[in-house]
């Protein structure tokens, strides 16, 4: 396989580093799950690699090169044009990504406006084969509806159809199931999936839900203190895991890897019932406490104890979240 991206970087905000020193390397059409507790720096990564970090007054050296071209020396007119077409974010809470003001063909006419000119027919089969494979109805009445007139699971499903619209070669999901209730969690992750398989599109999986990113992904980067201290193929972490804070991560699971990979495998092999990890995801404390790692990392967690907000993924919303975020 080859690598569709590479990253070596060091970014944070003010003269404080938050990513002391990240590497790695994301081959095509697999999926990767990055791992860490709360205030490793996982969403400073997301801005990062989604070139949106100075709009947080943050600050990034290194480079990000996705298909050849590094991101990080593209000027912002430039930066904009990979942004949404050649990388794509579904962020972590649907509901803030999206406009309040506008209806939901609004919003996918403004992101096919983004990267693409005219094409009204284009445009209407795109969508709606879109929101079939993201299972929406793709009716006008439901097209014409806002955000706040939609589920939270709904709204995150416009958000992926969004994200996946220009047929992204990369799709970084940003949490992208930590504001949905547990069966909706399963139908997202599994859309995620069969995007990666039936389309290629490579997928970057950020959570600090270790149960989700052992059924989901292929290999696993575990991020502590702004570096990644291990990358492992998820089929084999058991025997390979060697670093405290995936060891630490591991000892959360209420049953094996080995375990959840059977379940993941079952429901791949029927996608038409959700009941095996359904059942295993009934005990939801066993979740909540695979996501909190004892090996805490001992500087900067977020003082709000909140997930960072939402990155966007329109021009349009990048202005709108650059206002909402100062
Ligand atoms: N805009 C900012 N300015 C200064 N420091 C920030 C800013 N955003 C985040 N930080 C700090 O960077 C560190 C990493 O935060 P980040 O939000 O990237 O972590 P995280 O792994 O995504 O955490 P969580 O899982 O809680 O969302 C924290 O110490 C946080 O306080």
């Amino acid at each position: 396989m080859n690598d569709i991206l590479n990253v070596r970087i060091k970014a944070g905000y003010g003269t404080e580093p938050i990513l002391e020193d990240v590497q790695f390397d994301l081959q095509q059409g697999e999926r990767l799950g990055l791992v860490g507790t709360s205030g490793a720096g996982k969403s400073t990564l997301v801005l990062a690699l989604m070139g949106l970090l100075p709009w947080r007054r943050g600050w990034i050296k290194g480079e990000v090169v996705l298909e050849g071209v590094n991101l990080l020396a593209l000027n912002e007119r430039q930066a904009r044009q990979v942004r949404g077409k050649r990388i794509a974010l579904v962020p972590q809470s649907p509901l803030s990504a999206l406009n309040s003001a506008l209806s939901l063909q609004a919003h996918f006419e403004e992101a096919w406006r983004a990267h693409e000119e005219g094409g009204g027919n284009r445009f209407r089969a795109r969508i709606k084969e879109l929101l079939q494979k993201v299972r929406l109805p793709a009716e006008g009445h439901f097209l014409s509806r806002k955000p706040g007139e939609i589920s939270v699971g709904q709204a995150q499903r416009v958000v992926l159809a969004l994200a996946l619209l220009h047929r992204p070669s990369v799709l970084i999901a940003d949490e992208p199931t930590s504001a949905l209730d547990p069966s909706t969690q399963v139908e997202i992750l599994e859309l995620l999936r069969q995007s990666n398989r039936e389309d290629g599109t490579t997928v970057l999986y950020i959570s600090h839900d270790l149960l989700s990113v052992l059924q989901l992904c292929d290999r696993m980067a575990v991020l502590q203190e702004g570096r990644i201290v291990e990358c492992l193929p998820v089929d084999r972490i058991e025997e390979l895991a060697r670093h405290p804070a995936t060891l630490a991560l591991l000892r959360t699971l209420p049953v094996p890897p080995s375990v959840l990979r059977k379940y993941a495998e079952r429901r791949v092999a029927s996608p038409s019932t959700s009941q095996g990890l359904l059942q295993f995801q009934a005990p939801q404390g066993a979740a909540t406490q695979a996501s909190v790692s004892p090996d805490k990392p001992s500087g900067g967690t977020n003082p709000s104890g909140q997930p960072s907000e939402i990155i966007p993924f329109s021009p349009q919303s990048v202005r709108r979240s650059t206002t909402s975020a100062y």
